[in-house]
């Protein structure tokens, strides 16, 4: 489905707005159509989204209006058919293969549903392989990666491989691995839909944690309690943002997960590290 005469904004030129100290994840007309003639579906429809530094936004609605999508397209997963996406400051859609990857590792930390660990890896092994991607000395990715599982509760299964955690620890380790490289937002495509209720308070805890921290974190989520726990909540439908509605108050945490998730959270203080 496409909204007829739908104006397109993209910018021309320097950043949108001009400033490079604007938000940290932006799309202009962000679109991206699959098939063709009349098999054509746009499964994002000229979105228009500013998500600034520290925000944690959750991107809901029905199965099929494109949240997947759009979350590939603002991590440089997926190469838009229109339109723009800004990381950083800059305009990433049109960088080459190699210029996209290394993007990706540096400033984009990805959490999916599936986890998507390497099973043949350990625990620390599988964290600390971006850092290793990315350049750092193998001493300092471990002494990170190791730091990283302890701040998530895991330094006790370090050298498990996933096959012998579970699906919470699991998605701990895939948390802590997206943290690796310090990135400047974290995409986290149904975090918690593979989890009991238990491992999905876990997994709400350490976002809080980040949020406190000032993480910059997007999230696609089917489930309104998790989607609560945002700054904001924006909803798709056929592919078009049909809502954008801003929540108050300070960190949320679901029932029963926890307190003890101030800025001064020792997963915060691992935020900022630098090779
Ligand atoms: N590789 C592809 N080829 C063709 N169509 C696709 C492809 N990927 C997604 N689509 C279509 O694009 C639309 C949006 O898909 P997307 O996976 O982004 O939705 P979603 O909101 O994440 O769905 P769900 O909640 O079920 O995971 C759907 O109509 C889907 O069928």
């Amino acid at each position: 489905m496409r909204r007829a005469g739908k104006e397109r904004t993209a910018s021309r030129g320097g950043p949108p707005g001009g400033a490079v100290a604007g938000p940290v994840l932006r799309a202009v007309g962000l679109s991206r159509a699959y098939g063709e003639d009349a098999s054509l579906v746009w499964a994002v429809d000229g979105v228009d989204l500013d998500i600034p530094a520290g925000q944690t936004l959750a991107v809901t609605g029905p199965s099929g209006c494109g949240k997947s999508t759009l979350l590939q397209l603002l991590g440089g997963l997926d190469r838009p058919s229109e339109g723009e996406v800004w990381l950083g400051g800059r305009r990433v859609d049109g960088l080459g293969e190699r210029a996209l990857a290394r993007l990706r590792r540096r400033s984009v930390g990805f959490v999916f549903q599936a986890y998507h660990l390497m099973d043949e890896l350990t625990a620390v092994e599988n964290v600390e392989l971006p850092a290793l991607l990315a350049g750092s000395a193998p001493r300092t990715a471990r002494r990170r990666a190791a730091g990283l599982l302890d701040q998530v509760g895991l330094a006790a299964r370090a050298r498990h491989r996933p096959a012998e955690l579970s699906g919470g620890q699991r998605q701990r380790v895939a948390i802590a691995r997206a943290l690796v490289n310090s990135p400047l937002v974290v995409l986290a495509d149904e975090p918690t839909g593979n989890l009991d209720s238990a491992a999905t308070h876990d997994v709400l805890r350490l976002f809080a944690e980040l949020r406190s921290a000032g993480q910059t974190l997007v999230m696609v989520t089917h489930d309104e309690r998790v989607a609560a726990t945002a700054d904001r909540v924006v909803s798709l439908r056929d592919g078009t943002l049909a809502d954008d509605i801003r929540l108050d108050g300070g960190p949320r945490l679901p029932e029963g997960a926890g307190a003890d998730h101030g800025a001064a959270s020792p997963l915060g203080a691992l935020l900022d590290w630098e090779d």
